[in-house]
């Protein structure tokens, strides 16, 4: 298994997903932000977390601007995976490879802390490891989590049976406990937690790993 894992000026949690991606043995490539193409022969493509570009004008909207945006909106057009945590969830929203927008948290506050998630579907790559209903702790750290969309579009995520993860206690006001949510063809994942951030004892929690072995088992089968 290869993996991309991109980096923008700004962002802070490059090097643990790549370790989280290493750990479950995979080759990972590190990319920057002005690369126009990706390397070839990869499997999936990580997007950290961080403030890209000090989250000015909007988070992740002068990112999914960038070039290697567009060649990830190609990989992903292709059927390629790609993951996005917490600002790359809010870079994949702006690229328009997830539908809704990650709005400031409701309370104004950035909220930094571990809590629980309800896994909505087992149906992916991403969560097949976990059975629909399973309560998982991952950590949270963001000031614009809120994740909005409009009733068309919330009515075609349940539908579709797109959405990943809920809160099991909504921490900044995300319509319907929003937590993560999936493309239409399934291979692409957003989520505003951070699973690589939980993902080994000394982390206080290895229910992230869950996340990145269900890829691995992916992976291997394809
Ligand atoms: N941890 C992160 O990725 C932070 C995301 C984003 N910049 C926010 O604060 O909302």
């Amino acid at each position: 298994m290869k993996a991309a894992v991109i980096t923008f000026p700004g962002s802070n949690c490059d090097r643990d997903l790549a370790v989280a991606f290493e750990r479950i043995g995979a080759e990972v490539v590190r990319v920057w932000h002005k690369d126009a193409e990706l390397p070839k022969g990869i499997d999936i493509v990580g997007i950290p977390g961080g403030f890209s570009f000090g989250d000015y004008l909007r988070c992740g909207a002068i990112a999914a601007q960038s070039p290697v945006a567009a060649a990830v909106k190609d990989f992903a057009g292709k059927g390629g995976y790609v993951i996005g945590i917490c600002n790359g969830f809010q870079i994949l929203t702006e690229t328009g490879l997830l539908p809704g927008a990650l709005l400031r948290n409701a309370g104004l506050k950035y909220v930094c802390k571990a809590l629980d998630l309800r896994v909505e579907t087992a149906d992916s790559a991403f969560t097949s490891g976990w059975h629909k209903g399973s309560l998982v702790r991952i950590p949270i750290a963001h000031h614009d989590g809120n994740y909005t969309i409009d009733d068309e579009g919330l009515k075609r995520l349940k539908d579709e049976d797109r959405i990943a993860f809920t809160y099991a206690d909504n921490p900044n006001g995300a319509t319907a406990d929003i937590a993560g949510v999936l493309s239409a063809n399934r291979r692409v994942l957003g989520m505003m937690p951070h699973p690589e951030r939980m993902a080994e004892p000394e982390h206080g929690g290895t229910d992230g790993s869950v996340l990145f072995r269900s890829l691995a088992a992916t992976m291997a089968l394809a």
